[in-house]
């Protein structure tokens, strides 16, 4: 190992900044080496540099290798000090008796080295002469080689300074290359103002920015400079010149500048003021750009930010007026953002509540809090694509929110584990309160807002499950209201409708709150009785309700009276399902109707052939009439005054081919029912009509018409059909009609029976005194003529009798009317029916109904005093009261 001078780290750098290891030979290094060989007489004079591991020969004389590692170099140890190391002869000096250089070919046994000391310490090597011979080297001769050694130490500083020059110029050079690059790659300009002369040297691309031609020369004067430059901006450049001329800072203007082909650029000119040596500007030095491109990205940038601005308030606004909420959570901290509407729709002002996952679970509905986080858990674990449900939120006033949630996770960890999720909140009460509402239309009468029934039948079905399960009874009470299509008709639907409220209020309030009382058609309604006793309560309920509904009820200025009937089915004992729970319940009805309503009726299986009896009778009804099994008997009329008959009652019979001849009083009703009325009646018009015309001129016709053939509408064109086809005149036909016409709908009967009476055609009401008002429907209608029913004529009071005909007739006189007695079997009866003013009867002391043909048609044209035979007036009557 070598000794190390003390500042070895300075040397070599000091060795490194010289850059000269490696470098070619060179001439006044060599001169150096020759000079020091002349000049001590020896064979080899060689500058060596002493580098980390090695020694390099800057110039060599008498040798011919380049260099030696260091530990085989003398000069390792010359550079130790700043003395000349003389080794006289090497083979003695064991610091390199073992050189190469001294055991190898070149025999060196004689070494003289004078350090290179660039500065005190720093020796860099040495200038040194060697022999293969030992020799003595005197100290003049130290001194000699060390004014060598300083001339190399000189012309390694040159060196060193020559280097510096040539790195410092490429430097240069690089620099403005690097310049050009910049000012290419920036599209800059230079430009270089003199201030002296007012002209500025300016660059290629400068001249271009100015849009001078580029080909001119680069000198400009300020007159060229200023007319380049658009002149509302000259001013300012001007003004900015002077300024920094003034303060002597840096120069920064933009401009236009206007193009000849058009349009403008924008030019940036940028600079600094040189001043000389007394601080007096001289100069402003500087580059230009054009920012005509900069200035439209960022006037483009200008209008996307506006742009983007304006759709952030237009989302701001939208997120504000819509009714959507926004929120934003982070599943990490467990904290949530929402919007101003989120608070907004569950009544808080914004900022108010702090919401966490926490806070959303209490405000959750507790119904709708397991499909709910069900729900958030599916989508937090992957299992769905997005999360979405329909729940309440409580309000800040107590209430509950329906809100629409959506949300989606929008970040994940490396692991794939959800860190966020957003979604909205959209109100959704309205639509769920509409929805409610849809519902409960479905279910409900909206008039009388009673169950409808649909909701009915489901109560019923659940009651039946239910009775089923735990046993004990019930009843299902079916309730039809009685005169209501009098009073609807009679006072407008309005008061129809208030009419029908006040009913399902009363039923409503007569009933327990678990009974079901629901409206199941106009005016029809069914109650279902909850609890035991099934039968024993609804006879108790069924009689509170007909209470109930026969009190007065004040529409306005009137006050309407209707009733109810009321057929009943107890459950199990009527029927464990539903469907024949109805049939029974409504089968009682028929019969608490039939029975004179304003009452009610338990079911009886027997009601059920009843009905299908009546089903029976329907259907041979409508073969009856295909098969033309009818036939008019007619029963003549007798005019008191003249003794003659004036008119005779046409009254159907039906030949049944098993029952023999049936009478109307048990088919009429029948025929009412199934709808065949109409097209019997038609018959019977026809028939009678075509009759009439065999009988003598001054007998009319008398034909009953039912209700039901009045409503229909369809009575006027039938009766003008029928005297159209028979050719009788219209004053020989008279309509019977019954106080029912005028009671079930006046106005519309009226208008009929005006229209008929515009026909010619004479009109009677028929059974007076069985009706209700019998009085108010005389003033309606102009009838022609009063028939006092059979029973008032009949009666076992001679007294009694004598008194209501008389009443009746004295009546119907005053009213310009005929009177005609019925049901006049003796002769009594006749008398009194005289005595009291009636102007005609009819009975079996008349005549009995006869069937069309000869005999009747000579008994109607029998002389007067024939006409009542005393000894047939004493005949009981077969014939039974009939209704129509
Ligand atoms: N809509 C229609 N109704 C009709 C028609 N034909 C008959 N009827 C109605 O049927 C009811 C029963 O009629 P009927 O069984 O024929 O009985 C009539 C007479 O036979 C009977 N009568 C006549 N005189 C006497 C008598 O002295 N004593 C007695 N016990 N009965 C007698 O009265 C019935 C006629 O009554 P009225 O109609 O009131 O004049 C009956 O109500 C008929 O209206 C039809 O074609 N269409």
């Amino acid at each position: 190992m070598y000794p190390l001078p003390s500042r070895e780290t300075d040397r070599l750098k000091a060795l490194r900044a010289l850059d000269i290891l490696g470098t070619a030979p060179e001439e006044h290094f060599d001169a150096v080496c020759r000079t020091a060989r002349a000049l001590f007489d020896l064979p080899v004079a060689v500058v060596s540099l002493v580098d980390e591991e090695s020694q390099w020969f800057k110039a060599r004389c008498g040798f011919d290798i380049d260099g030696t590692p260091r530990d085989a170099a003398f000069c390792t140890y010359a550079i130790l000090s700043d003395e000349v190391l003389v080794i006289e002869d090497a083979l003695q000096d064991p610091r390199v008796h073992a050189s190469p250089l001294v055991t190898g070919r070149h025999g060196i046994r004689f070494y003289a080295g004078a350090p290179l000391a660039l500065e005190p310490g720093i020796r860099v090597g040495s200038l040194c002469v060697m022999d293969t011979a030992p020799r003595s080297f005197s100290s003049e001769q130290c001194r000699q080689l060390q004014d060598l050694a300083r001339i190399v130490v000189g012309h390694l500083r040159l060196h060193e300074a020559t280097r510096q020059s040539i790195a410092a110029q490429e430097a240069l050079q690089t620099m403005a290359e690097r310049l050009h690059l910049a000012q290419d790659c920036a599209g800059a300009g230079l430009f270089d103002w003199n201030l002296a002369d007012d002209t500025a040297h300016l660059s290629p691309e400068s001249l271009r920015h100015l849009g001078l031609p580029e080909d001119r020369s680069s000198l400009v004067t300020l007159e060229e400079w200023a007319a380049a430059i658009h002149p509302d901006d000259l001013p300012k450049v001007r003004r900015e010149a002077e300024r920094a001329l003034a303060t002597c800072s840096a120069y920064r203007v933009e401009f236009r500048v206007p193009l000849r082909e058009g349009g403008e650029r924008c030019v940036l000119g940028r600079g600094r003021v040189i001043t000389d040596g007394t601080g007096k500007p001289v100069r402003i030095a500087g580059i230009s750009l054009d920012h005509t491109e900069r200035l439209r990205a960022e006037e483009k940038l200008r209008a996307s930010e506006a742009a983007l601005r304006m759709s952030e308030e237009r989302l701001a606004l939208a997120l504000d007026s819509g009714s959507d909420g926004l929120w934003d959570y982070d599943i990490v901290t467990d904290a949530a953002w929402i919007s101003d509407n989120w608070s907004r729709m569950l009544g808080y002002v914004p900022g108010e509540l702090r919401v966490d996952r926490g806070t959303w679970v209490h405000l959750l509905h507790p119904e709708d809090k397991p499909q709910a986080l069900l729900r958030m858990r599916d989508h937090l674990e992957g299992r769905t694509p997005a999360f979405e449900c329909e729940y309440r939120l409580r309000h800040r006033e107590g209430g509950w929110t329906w809100i629409l949630a959506r949300g989606r996770v929008v970040a994940h960890d490396a692991a794939g584990a959800p860190l966020r999720i957003v979604g909205t909140h959209i109100d959704i009460s309205a639509r769920k309160a509409a929805e409610s509402r849809v519902t409960w239309m479905a279910g409900h009468d909206g008039l009388t807002e009673l169950p409808n029934r649909l909701l009915f039948r489901e109560c019923l079905d659940r009651q039946l499950h239910e009775l089923e399960r735990r046993g004990g009874s019930s009843a299902l009470l079916c309730l039809d209201l009685d005169r209501f299509k009098a009073v609807n008709d009679t006072l407008g639907h309005l008061a129809g409708d208030a009419l029908l409220r006040e009913i399902a209020h009363r039923l409503k309030s007569t009933l327990r709150r678990e009974d079901v009382v629901a409206r199941v058609g106009g005016d029809e309604f069914a109650v279902l009785l909850d609890g035991n006793n099934g039968s024993e309560r609804a006879a108790l309920v069924a009689g509170r309700l007909i209470e109930a509904v026969q009190a007065p009820v004040v529409l306005g200025t009137h006050d309407a009276e209707v009733g109810v009937s009321i057929g009943i089915a107890v459950i199990p004992a009527h029927g464990d399902e539903a469907e024949a729970l109805l049939k029974h319940a409504d089968l009682a009805l028929y019969r608490a109707k039939a029975a004179g309503r304003n009452t009610f009726r338990f079911f009886e299986p027997a009601m059920e052939e009843e009905a299908e009896s009546r089903l029976r009778l329907g259907m041979d009804l409508r073969r009856a009439l295909q098969r033309g099994e009818f036939e008019l008997h007619y029963q003549p009329i007798l005019d008191v005054a003249s003794g003659t008959i004036v008119s005779a009652e046409a009254l159907v019979r039906w030949h049944h081919p098993s029952r023999g001849l049936v009478p109307p009083s048990d088919f009429i009703p029948a025929a009412e029912e199934a709808g065949l009325i109409v097209p019997l009646g038609e018959w019977v018009l026809r028939a009678a009509t075509h009759e009439a015309r065999h009988w003598p001129d001054h007998v009319r016709v008398a034909v009953n018409v039912s209700t039901v053939q009045v409503r229909h509408g369809s009575l006027i064109a039938a009766v003008r059909a029928a005297l159209d086809a028979s050719r009788l005149e219209a004053e020989r036909l008279e309509l019977e009609i019954t106080e029912s016409v005028l009671m079930a709908d006046d106005e519309r009967a009226s208008a009929v029976l005006h229209d008929l009476r515009g026909l010619g055609v004479h009109i009677a009401l028929d059974d007076f005194g069985t009706g209700y008002s019998s009085l108010s429907y005389l003033r309606q209608f102009p009838f022609d003529k009063l028939k006092i029913d059979r029973s008032f004529v009949s009666t076992s009071s001679e007294v009694e009798a004598a008194t209501i005909v008389r009443a009746v007739a004295a009546l119907g006189r005053g009213l310009g009317m005929i009177v005609t007695a019925e049901g006049v079997e003796t002769q009594e009866q006749f008398d009194m029916a005289r005595a009291e003013g009636c102007t005609e009867v009819q009975g079996y002391l008349v005549g009995h109904p006869y069937p069309a043909g000869e005999e009747l048609r000579m008994r109607l044209g029998q002389a007067p005093a024939r006409a009542v035979p005393r000894k047939r007036a004493r005949r009981s009557s077969a014939a039974g009261r009939t209704g129509r």
